[in-house]
């Protein structure tokens, strides 16, 4: 087709335009014409666009569809924006206008492009922030809301909307202090005008609806440096502010609570302490924060405890148990501590808590109830408990090791006559004095207890052999024969000790306590202040005298006891003096009992009173029974024992019954021992002189056999010294004892005391006791012993 001229200098001009054209064909889109700019915009070449459909250009279907349906619409299209491809593929955005217009007869559209892919992208960019802004503000937890200078809502977020408690959409444009509760909206109110004003940061905090917030408000300014704008941003801090008013609570309850709470990170590093522990370990906190928690240790507690807590503790478990720790001033004081381990999210272990219970008060009464229970209060020895257990615990290690144990039991000689006599303060006071001794005589290892009354007990557990143990033995009898001085008083104690040895006596306690019992007996009838070693009759005997201690008990009160009499007659006259009452017992299952036999048993069980008392009684009686016959009056000498010689009641009760007998105090006469006077010989000094006041007489029986001092003797307000029978026996012909009786005699003389000698049994020694100066004779040459009745019929054969 010819081209006219215009149409060719028309499209001359677009050819020119700095705007993209192209003429397309209206009946079928094929593009008739493009210019310069839209090759260069496009990238593709003229020839390949011209002849091709102009729908090709458009990189969306959809938009090419709009553009299709407005141009056929509307005919048109105004400046709209279109994305299309260049020859490379690439999208790029275009501002498209399509105008009809008729070229050369044909009816084309007549289209300008403009690339505005950089506008495009910038808005993109643009839109793109926003929306990521708005996402982040969205997704804030902290409200935040942009105000004007009158407190209009310019923008806020979700968060902001949801404080407030309304829709977004209903805020924007109102004034914040109308949407806030008065007074909150009237304490914001005040600090945008600060924000304003001075252009500074307002912080403050602030309730709404139950909840706490964190508020600030900044300026913001605009681009010509005014400040008309405030955000306001608002955090919800109830959470934090209970959780913090919960650990503030915690914290107070800790720093208050009446147990010491320690905590330290994963490698025993102090890093928190609360007020009782200060108080009960003396450490400040600063003294202790950053240090291992052992600067509390005091060496006390067993190692075993502490291996037993790391062990549970390194496995992740909690301990429990009793410490013993030392304050800083040195004290020591008991816990009963909880450590448990502290972990982490991961299950790490990263710190350890320590709630420890103070329990030195109760541990002291435990410790003071275990020592009480386990040890004599009046010595501080342990008692037969803790013996026992020592014992046993002697015998595991001695089975073990192939060694002996040596088991001692002391019994105090004369201890009841002290206790009855001088009082149980002073028996308590002797008995510390001997524990005192026991303790210094023998090594820290060896045990020493008291069983109770005067009875103690010794363990023994290193020695090479027993004559290494008798050495001991007498070692503590020496130490316990020294005189010991009681409230005024010197008293003579001794003890008898029993010696069994394990294993060859007994191997178990009980066996050894009562062999070394029975050993102790039998030291007590070798003569006192000894030892004996167990050996196997004396359970026998043992056996035996327990026996005899029953009969003795029910004897009393079956009245199996007989007084006998044995007349004291004058050498120079002929006539009987007086007699001596001597104890009978006829046992039904024994038969007559000798004293010799049942005497020392009855002193040592306590019957000797019950005893001592009825034969004076019976004495007395007796008395009484013979003046109802008509028979002239005959003085009566008792035998007193020790402990009832010392008791302070002894002349009260003789005064009454001489009272209730009606019987001459002349007509009674004491016969104590030699030993039970020099026993306490001030003691019996002024017992004696009671006596004497009353008008009895007092003879001392068996003299010469034990060590009378003689600076006592000469102070002792004695009537009779009665010579012993063993120095009497054969006096003619033995040359010793008839130096020992002259001695006697000699001494009675000067002490102007009269004289009995005792046992005379021949003629010869009845001649030289005579020919000796000796007055007095008692003895079988005379007469035996005999009961009241048999005495009357005597009595009258010996005067015919
Ligand atoms: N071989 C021999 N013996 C003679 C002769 N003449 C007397 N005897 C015995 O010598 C003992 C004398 O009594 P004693 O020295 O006081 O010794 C007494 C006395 O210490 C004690 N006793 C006896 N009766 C009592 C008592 O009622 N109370 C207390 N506490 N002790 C008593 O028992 C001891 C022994 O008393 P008995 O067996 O009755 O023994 C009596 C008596 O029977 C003699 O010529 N030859």
């Amino acid at each position: 087709m010819s081209v006219p001229a215009e149409i060719t200098d028309f499209l001359g001009i677009l050819d020119e335009s700095p705007v993209g054209v192209s003429v397309s064909r209206r009946r079928d889109g094929v593009v008739v014409f493009v210019n310069r700019r839209f090759c260069e915009i496009t990238g593709i070449p003229r020839e390949q666009c011209i002849g091709a459909p102009a729908r090709r250009h458009f990189a969306d279907e959809h938009q090419r569809h709009d553009v299709v349906r407005q141009l056929r619409e509307a005919g048109e299209i105004d400046a709209a924006d279109v994305e299309f491809r260049r020859a490379d593929g690439s999208p790029f955005w275009s501002v498209l206008t399509i105008r009809p217009a008729i070229l050369n007869g044909e009816d084309v559209n007549l289209a300008w492009i403009y690339d505005v892919s950089k506008r495009k992208q910038a808005e993109r960019t643009l839109r793109d922030s926003k929306a990521l802004f708005r996402t982040m503000l969205d997704s804030s937890v902290d409200g935040i809301s942009l105000l004007d200078e009158t407190g209009t809502v310019l923008a806020l977020n979700a968060a902001a909307a949801a404080i407030i408690g309304d829709g977004h959409e209903n805020l924007v444009g109102r004034s914040i202090w109308d949407c806030l509760p008065g007074p909150v909206a009237e304490r914001l109110r005040r600090g945008a005008a600060r924000v304003l004003e001075r252009g500074e940061t307002v912080e403050g905090h602030d309730a709404v609806a139950d909840r706490l917030f964190d508020v600030h408000m900044h300026p913001v300014a605009d681009s010509d440096g005014c400040i008309r704008r405030i955000a306001l941003f608002s955090r919800d801090v109830t959470q934090s502010h209970q959780r913090r008013m919960q650990l503030r609570k915690l914290e107070t309850a800790l720093e208050q609570a009446p147990v010491a709470v320690m905590i330290t990170d994963a490698k025993g590093n102090i890093e928190y302490v609360n007020r009782a522990f200060v108080l009960v370990s003396g450490y400040s906190e600063d003294e202790v924060l950053g240090r291992n928690p052992r600067l509390l240790k005091s060496g006390e507690t067993p190692n075993t405890v502490y291996r037993d807590m790391w062990h549970r503790l390194g496995h992740g478990s909690t301990w429990q148990g009793e410490l013993c720790n030392r304050a800083k001033d040195g004290t020591l004081f008991w816990e009963y501590a909880t450590l448990s381990p502290i972990r982490d999210d991961e299950g790490e272990i990263t710190h350890f808590l320590a709630v420890k219970e103070n329990i030195t008060q109760r541990k002291e009464t435990e410790l003071r109830l275990v020592h009480q229970a386990t040890h004599d209060t009046l010595t501080g020895l342990p008692n037969r408990l803790l013996l026992e257990d020592r014992v046993l615990h002697a015998i595991e290690l001695a089975r073990r090791e192939r060694r002996q144990i040596g088991l001692m039991f002391l019994d105090l000689d004369r201890f009841k006559i002290i206790n009855d006599s001088l009082g149980h303060v002073a028996g308590d006071q002797l008995l510390k004095v001997v524990a005192d001794r026991l303790r210094q005589t023998l090594r820290r290892s060896d045990t020493v207890a008291r069983l109770g009354g005067d009875e103690f007990v010794v363990v023994l557990t290193h020695f090479q052999s027993t004559s290494e143990l008798a050495e001991v033995a007498e070692k503590i009898a020496a130490a316990l024969e020294e005189p010991v001085e009681l409230s005024g008083h010197v008293v003579h104690v001794g003890a008898s000790i029993g010696i069994a040895l394990y294993p060859e006596d007994g191997d178990d306690f009980t066996s050894l306590m009562k062999d070394a019992d029975a050993a102790m007996y039998r030291a007590k009838q070798k003569g006192r202040n000894t030892f004996c070693f167990y050996d196997s009759d004396m359970n026998d005997q043992a056996l035996d005298r327990l026996k005899l201690e029953e009969a003795l008990r029910r004897a009393l009160v079956r009245s199996e006891f007989q007084l006998y009499y044995q007349p004291q007659i004058d050498l120079q006259t002929g006539l009987m003096t007086g007699v001596e009452a001597l104890i009978r017992w006829n046992c039904p299952e024994r038969g007559l009992v000798s004293p010799t036999v049942f005497i020392p048993v009855a002193e040592e069980t306590n019957l000797i009173s019950m005893i001592g008392w009825w034969v004076l009684e019976e004495a007395c009686r007796q008395q009484a029974s013979w003046r109802a016959a008509g028979i002239p009056p005959i003085k009566v000498a008792v035998n007193v024992s020790g402990r009832q010689f010392l008791n302070t009641a002894l002349v009260e009760c003789i005064s009454d019954l001489l009272r209730q007998y009606e019987v001459e105090p002349s007509l009674l006469e004491i016969e104590l021992t030699e030993s039970t006077v020099m026993a306490e010989p001030e003691k019996a000094i002024e017992q004696l002189t009671r006596l004497r006041e009353i008008g009895i007489q007092v003879s001392v029986d068996d003299f010469g056999t034990g060590y009378s001092s003689l600076s006592y003797l000469k102070r002792l307000p004695l009537s009779t010294i009665k010579v012993d029978r063993s120095f009497v026996r054969d006096v003619n012909s033995q040359s010793d004892n008839a130096a020992i009786v002259s001695a006697i005699l000699g001494l009675a003389d000067a002490l102007d005391m009269s004289i009995v000698a005792e046992g005379v049994e021949t003629e010869g020694e009845e001649t030289h006791l005579r020919d000796a100066g000796c007055i007095k004779v008692q003895g079988f040459r005379y007469a035996q012993p005999m009961p009241a009745e048999k005495l009357r019929d005597w009595m009258i054969s010996y005067r015919s």
